[in-house]
Formats: structure tokens, sequence, C-alpha cells
């Protein structure tokens, strides 16, 4: 079992009969799905919200039961990857490009837990790219004000054959801070700006996060603050 693996796994046994679920996004996100997926072959019984349509093609291989936002009030739990975790769980997320829907998921779930393996805790947020979702429209105009707000490189999110787009239609800037002293004051500051739809800061989000080591070995920490 890998870091990843034992992560997903140990969120998975925190999913109980009845509950809905939010599914993240990403390769340590897959392992809690495909074992949430195994549950519900045995007869678990949930609902579910995928936050991102390669999640939701995972869930339907999984046969795990979808729902729609409309249908639930609210998330019982959610569980997803992390690119960064910082000693006080706040996050940067997007590196797969999901932020948007994950960050909507994880704020209305009564618990958000992040699974990450131990290379993804650091000291301080920052050496991972800053992932901001911004609306196509315009683009240029919102970079040119980041750029000036910001002294750091901001660079457009690339694929083959062309930029890249969000499952909502959105660009991705990517943005090397290097080092992000105030997480808090930076996602006020970018949710400011018109143009930006969000950005892959999550901050006294996080309820629990469970990081996973080479060797099989959980260990798991539970925030001591109160969700956004
Ligand atoms: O947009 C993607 C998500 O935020 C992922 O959860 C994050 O990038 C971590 O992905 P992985 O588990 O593949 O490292």
């Amino acid at each position: 079992m890998n870091a990843k693996q034992a992560a997903g796994y140990r969120a998975a046994e925190l999913v109980k009969d009845g509950m809905t679920v939010g599914l993240g996004t990403g390769s340590t996100a897959y392992y809690a799905i495909e074992r949430i997926g195994e549950m519900v072959e045995k007869g678990l019984r949930i609902r579910a919200i995928a936050t991102s349509n390669a999640s939701e093609e995972l869930a339907v291989k999984y046969q795990i039961p979808l729902v729609k936002a409309a249908e639930v009030g609210h998330l019982d739990i959610a569980i997803d990857g992390a690119d960064e975790v910082d000693p006080q769980m706040a996050l940067i997320k997007g590196g797969g490009g999901a932020l948007l829907r994950e960050k909507l998921v994880a704020i209305n779930s009564s618990r958000f837990v992040v699974i990450a393996d131990s290379s993804k805790m650091v000291p301080h947020l920052g050496k991972f790219k800053l992932p901001i979702e911004v609306v196509p429209f315009c683009y240029e105009w919102t970079l040119r004000q980041l750029e000036a707000r910001y002294p750091v490189p901001f660079e457009q999110r690339m694929r083959e054959g062309g930029k890249y787009v969000t499952d909502n239609g959105n660009y991705i800037v990517d943005a090397a801070f290097g080092k992000i002293d105030n997480p808090a004051k930076l996602n006020e500051e970018l949710k400011a700006i018109t143009g930006i739809v969000d950005h892959g800061l999550f901050v006294n989000i996080a309820s629990t996060v469970i990081v996973g080591y080479e060797d099989g070995r959980t260990e798991v920490k539970e925030a001591s603050c109160s969700k956004e």
C-alpha cells in the first residue's frame, strides 16, 4: 500500500451508512473513491456529489449513487486531496484544476477531510504554484490586475493543443508566490478581484487531515478551529 492509498482508504472508513458524501479529485482522492466503491458494492448506502467530471466518471464506474445539489441540503462529509497543507491546515488545492467545485463541496460539508501523502505537508504554503480560476472574458485585464498587485510570476495553464479550460469553462492562472506569509489575507484579496472566480487557497475549511506514509501508516489531525 502506498502513502496516497493509505490516506484514501483511512478516510473512506469515516463514511457511514446513510451519509451524503463529497468525492474529491486527483490521484489521492482516487483511492478514497475506489474504497468507497468497494463499500457500496458490499451494501453501504450513500449518496454522493463529485467535484469534477473525472471523479464523476469514477463514481459511475464504481456504481456510487450520484445526486444533484438540489436533491441534498448539505453533505455529511467530503474527502479530497491537496497540493500543500500547512501546520494550521490551510491548503493549496487545484493542481488538477478542480478547485472551484472542490471548494463549493468542502464548504457545504459538515466535515471536510483532506487526504495527503506526507510530501504535501509543508511549513509554509506557496512553493506549489497557486491555481487561480479566471473567467475567459477580458482574461488579459484580470491577469494585468494580478501582475500589477503582486510582483510574482503568473502563468496561464496550458494543455496539449491550447489553453487549459476547467470543467466550469474557465481558465487557470498559476501564481508562483514562493512563500505565502498570510494565507487568510491573500484569500480575501484574491476573492475581491473581479474576473477571478476562485482560487486554490482553502483557509479554515479543513476539519481533518489524514496524512499517509509510504509504510502504510496514517496520521489523523483534527482542526482546532471551526470552518469558514
Ligand atoms: O484540482 C485538483 C485537486 O485540488 C487535487 O485534490 C489536488 O491537486 C491534489 O491532487 P493529488 O492527490 O493528485 O496530488
